[in-house]
């Protein structure tokens, strides 16, 4: 990134202007006393300094740089009549910039033994805004193209390979003869046009081996612009007109439009993203590169101290002073063929596996090293994974056998309960039964020990204490109850309630989660039960639901042996009074004949108390069919509601906890 570089050349003035110049220079200063304006620049070159050191100051560095492969582009800037193109060309007295280029371009070359260079050259002129070009005078009117490989280009434009600087003078003659020169009040060869002189410097390397393919194809290509611009100028000092008027016209137009881009790359326009007018002139569109792009530039900018022109040398150092404020970015332009590109791998390549080849087993070594942690790592890692997955296998293994176990343990005490209860309630059931009712002459009194009569017998039957009624409060519907379950159900309850009913497609069967909560009384709001403590209560409640049927079985069968019992006691008794009774039988026969009226009596209660038994019994079967056709239906779902259901374990159980609980209510 470097600025361009502006310097100052004040032309020779004649006595008299020297006398009234109101301009002062001090140092690389340049102000009128006693006014505010003050310019400093690079270099400030009076009219005492030579072409060669402005040439010098900075224009020898750009060939320089050049010749490396950097564009630059020196151009002369001024009002006309300032000697720009004094400057720029020379005289036969004094070498211009533009032949000390050459020259030292030339010299450089010669000096540059490692590169083999092509040097070619083209000169043109901006007239009216149209290109010519004056090396080949009748291409006019040349068009301006861009193209990524070559940037900003000329179309049509004669390039002329040069080997020598008196070739390259030879053909700068031969242009400037076809350039628009004109006469004006002002100067005698007013140049009528911007010209730039233009060398194309491609060079290659030349060392190593070309058969070796040691020697790298890449192109430096760089142009040198060396630009001779038109003077502004003022119509009424030209005393221009027609032809020359419209010249002026041009020419200021074009210099406005590079005052603007300047401008504006001077307040960073383009950095920022803001527009910069290049193509609004041929001039700008053309030195685009070299003003805030790739090119190392330079700016001379001539002037003259004389009393009346200061306006002009006002301006003109003013357009100086922005260009000063801007930055380029120069580098190497490298062109790469498909050969050189190769070529230039290759050989990095080959760099890169010599040291390769330096490092090469400590490297494998350190690879080698890294490769085997990572190795051990995964190898730990899986194993831990392996250990843990078996402790899980385990801990699920000893989670099935104990609940195995305690399935079993459920069976085995389920069937327990069945026989003894059995066995107890059937003994005891039995013998109150005989003891309170039958058999007159063959029970005897607990406590006595003695045989009883029947009038005892008949006054301890009182059946209906065989079935003591539990005063647990009014019978509560099934339905009902469910509903009073819903309300003490929590929110998740209720969820998994919902999510069963969508299971069972709309089905009016109670959610199995809800019977958890279900009991045959009202009570305080149940809380949910710990699992273990479902079970436990699933276990009493088979374990009475069991009981009772038992109890119940016993009891119709009670009532069945004694319905027989007495059926067979009428009979005998009919027997008895068949045969001729002696007198003592006869004298008992009354109270014989009372007491089997009164059996007789009781056994018509005893029957129509079978009666009732009977048909409670079968009401109680009507209502455990109703529920065992819903708990059939339940557990008949398909499989996803199985699933849910499942979710609340033991609904079997506890449907059956409910209808003990009902039974045992009754
Ligand atoms: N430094 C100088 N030393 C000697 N003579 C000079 C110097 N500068 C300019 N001159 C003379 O001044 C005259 C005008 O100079 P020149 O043509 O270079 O001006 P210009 O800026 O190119 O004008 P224009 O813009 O009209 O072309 C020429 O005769 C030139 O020889």
């Amino acid at each position: 990134m470097e600025r361009i570089h502006v310097s100052v050349r004040a032309r020779p003035l004649s006595v008299e202007d020297a006398q009234s110049s109101p301009w002062r220079i001090s140092g690389n200063s340049i102000f009128i006393p006693n006014h505010y304006s003050k310019f400093e620049f690079d270099r400030i070159f009076d009219e005492k300094c030579g072409t060669r050191q402005v040439y010098e100051a900075r224009t020898r560095d750009i060939v320089a740089a050049a010749v490396q492969g950097f564009n630059g582009t020196v151009f002369a800037y001024g009002q006309t009549n300032s000697g720009k193109t004094h400057t720029m060309r020379g005289s036969a007295a004094e070498l211009g910039v533009i032949p000390l280029s050459v020259q030292d371009l030339f010299e450089t070359i010669q000096k540059e033994s490692d590169r083999e260079f092509l040097l070619r050259m083209s000169y043109m002129e901006i007239y009216n805004e149209e290109i010519n070009d004056l090396l080949a005078p009748e291409h006019r009117k040349l068009q301006i193209h861009e193209n990524p490989e070559r940037g900003i280009f000329v179309a049509g434009l004669r390039e002329e390979i040069v080997v020598s600087p008196e070739q390259v003078l030879d053909l700068m003659e031969f242009g400037e003869a076809h350039r628009h020169i004109g006469e004006t009040n002002m100067n005698l060869h007013s140049s009528r046009s911007h010209t730039i002189f233009r060398m194309i410097i491609e060079s290659r390397d030349r060392t190593g081996d070309d058969e070796a393919g040691t020697i790298c194809d890449a192109i430096r290509v760089s142009v040198l612009n060396l630009v001779d611009l038109a003077g502004s100028e003022r119509a009424a000092k030209t005393g221009a007109e027609g032809i020359r008027l419209k010249e002026g016209s041009h020419i200021n137009k074009s210099l406005m439009t590079l005052g603007t881009v300047i401008k504006k790359l001077s307040e960073g326009a383009e950095s920022q993203g803001g527009h910069v007018p290049y193509r609004d002139s041929k001039l700008t569109r053309i030195l685009q590169p070299a003003l805030g792009g790739n090119s190392n530039t330079a700016i001379i900018c001539n002037i003259t101290l004389a009393q009346v022109h200061a306006d002009e040398t006002k301006s003109s150092l003013q357009f100086a002073s922005r260009a000063i404020r801007i930055t380029n970015f120069a580098h190497v332009n490298e062109i790469l063929t498909d050969a050189a590109l190769l070529k230039r791998q290759k050989k990095e390549i080959e760099e890169l596996r010599a040291k390769l080849q330096g490092s090469h087993s400590e490297h494998l070594e350190e690879e080698i090293l890294s490769l085997r942690n990572t190795l051990l790592q995964t190898e730990l890692e899986r194993e831990r994974i392996a250990l843990e997955l078996e402790e899980e296998k385990k801990a699920k293994a000893e989670d099935k056998r104990r609940l195995k176990e305690q399935a079993r343990k459920i069976e085995n005490l389920s069937t327990m309960v069945l026989y003894s209860s059995r066995n107890e309630c059937q003994d005891i059931i039995q013998k109150d039964r005989r003891r309170e009712t039958w058999c007159p002459g063959v029970l005897l009194n607990k406590t006595t020990g003695k045989a009883l009569a029947a009038s005892e017998v008949v006054s301890l039957s009182p059946m209906k204490s065989v079935r003591p009624k539990r005063n647990t409060g009014p019978l509560i519907q099934f339905k009902e109850l469910i509903q009073d379950t819903e309300s003490c159900l929590d929110p998740s309850l209720k969820r998994d309630e919902e999510v069963s009913v969508r299971a069972l497609g709309g089905s009016n069967l109670p959610n199995p989660s809800a019977l958890m909560h279900v009991t045959n009384r009202r009570k305080a709001v149940v809380k949910q039960k710990s699992s273990t403590q479902v079970k436990h209560n699933t276990r009493c409640a088979i374990q009475r639901y069991i009981l009772a049927r038992i109890v119940s079985d016993i009891h119709i069968d009670c009532l069945v042996r004694k319905l027989a019992e007495t059926t067979k006691v009428c009979h005998l008794k009919q027997e008895d009074f068949t045969e001729s009774p002696t007198e003592q039988e006869a004298h008992n026969m009354p109270k014989q004949l009372k007491d089997q009226e009164e059996v007789l009596s009781t056994m018509v209660e005893f029957s129509s108390d079978v009666k009732d038994i009977l048909m409670e019994l079968q009401a109680t079967k009507a209502y455990f069919d109703e529920i065992f056709s819903m708990m059939d239906e339940l557990f008949h779902l398909p499989s996803t509601v199985s699933n849910t259901l499942m979710v609340s374990s033991g609904v079997k159980e506890i449907c059956c906890h409910y209808l003990l609980e009902f039974y045992v209510s009754q």
